[in-house]
């Protein structure tokens, strides 16, 4: 088993290992309630996780929520207060998100919201869940005007990765992880990305050692990451904080944005940060060869590249709502090179819409 500790207000550990479930029962302790939230795909899993919390004295209430980013709105936060209030959640009960990182960021939220803040078990069940969503106390829904606009920071007390619930999960979202995945290689742990382009097949193996190194490589760059800067300042002693994870992300959430939440995250973060590699060849000198080497690592995995769904002025009008975005200036987090990050603020206008022709089909 391998320990990832995260350093925040209240310590937390990531748990990475087939089998890791059977630590829920002790990260739940005592609670007298506990609201079980899951996505429909995950019904009869949660129904056996269920029985595994069951104990004297205890109530389980199941959340189900709709597969997707539709878990991730107004409505479904407000239909979990109400079950919440009907169970009658107190303080000392516990949330615990059982599913991607639509529902841990949602179970996140509501545990968050509720009496604000009542205690939270994450146990994500997607590749990019896993490496991503379910670390960092990032918690959230989406409105129509914008990408994870509305949320609140909630750490977690415990996350469980047991990569035995990777069996079964469906191939794109699969792809959809390795984008977040290929994201920590291109910020900070570059082995990440000899990883992939040694095998692209094999890093797609939901049962393979190549995916299970890979998660817990991300794992490292994100717990590592957000314990330096857990409430994401824009600078730390001048250096970039937890802005970095937001690699890919400005265009990314602009993208899902236009198409309704519809495309999954990863493969609009794919495009994404093809679009941030051609600006930091612009306004940080990164090589050709490494924007080449985007397009390569994740055409390689079966991710996008291309968009053709909106013109750039659209798209630009989004970004402005980005959460990087001070006044009217966009920030962008750009390479100088592979491996190390730095910030564009406030990036020349004519640029962009070069980059754009990049990436626009
Ligand atoms: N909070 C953060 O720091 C953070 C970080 C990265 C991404 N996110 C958010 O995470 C979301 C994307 O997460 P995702 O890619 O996990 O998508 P997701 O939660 O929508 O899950 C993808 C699909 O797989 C199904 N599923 C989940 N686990 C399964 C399993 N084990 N077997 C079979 N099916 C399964 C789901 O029901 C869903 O249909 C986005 O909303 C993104 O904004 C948050
Ligand atoms: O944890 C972070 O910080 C990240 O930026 C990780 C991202 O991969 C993730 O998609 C996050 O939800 C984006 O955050 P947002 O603040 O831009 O909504
Ligand atoms: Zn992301």
């Amino acid at each position: 088993m391998t320990t990832i500790e995260v350093h925040a207000d209240n310590p937390y550990q990531v748990h990475v290992e087939a089998g890791a479930l059977t630590q829920l029962p002790a990260l739940v302790g005592d609670a007298a309630r506990v609201a079980l939230v899951h996505p429909h795909a995950l019904a009869d899993r949660a129904s056996e996780l269920a029985r595994q919390l069951e104990a004297p004295g205890r109530t389980i209430t199941p959340i189900e929520l709709p597969d997707g980013e539709r878990a991730k709105t107004a409505e479904q936060l407000v239909a979990g207060w109400s079950t919440l209030a009907d169970a009658g959640f107190t303080r000392s009960d516990v949330v615990v998100g059982f599913g991607g990182g639509a529902t841990t960021d949602m179970a996140g939220f509501l545990a968050a919201s509720w009496l604000r803040g009542v205690g939270y078990v994450c146990v994500p069940t997607t590749v990019l869940a896993m490496v991503d969503a379910a670390v960092g106390g990032k918690t959230g829904i989406n409105i129509p005007a914008g990408k994870n606009l509305v949320g609140a920071f909630h750490e977690p007390r415990g996350v469980l990765c047991d990569l035995a619930v990777l069996d079964g999960l469906p191939a794109p979202e699969v792809v959809s992880g390795l984008a977040e995945v290929i994201k920590c290689g291109f910020i900070a742990d570059t082995v990440i990305l000899d990883l992939v382009e040694a095998d692209p097949i094999d890093a797609l193996d939901v049962r393979g050692d190549r995916l299970a190194e890979l998660v817990t490589r991300g794992i490292a760059v994100k717990a590592e990451t957000v314990s330096a800067d857990l409430r994401e300042s824009t600078s730390v002693g001048g250096r970039v904080g937890r802005e970095k994870l937001n690699y890919g992300h400005t265009l990314g959430h602009a993208i899902e944005k236009q198409e309704n939440f519809t495309w999954r995250h990863g493969e609009a973060i794919s495009v994404g940060m093809v679009f941030a590699a051609e600006l930091s060849a612009r306004a940080l000198g990164l090589d050709q060869t490494s924007v080449q080497r985007h397009r390569d690592v994740l055409t390689s995995v079966g991710l996008p590249i291309t968009y053709s769904g909106a013109d750039f002025d659209t798209l630009r009008a989004t970004m402005s709502l980005d959460k990087k975005a001070r006044g009217a200036k966009l920030r962008f987090v750009g390479l100088p090179e592979v491996g190390r990050v730095s910030i564009i603020d406030g990036p020349d206008e004519e640029a962009l819409r070069e980059c754009w022709a990049g990436v626009a089909r």
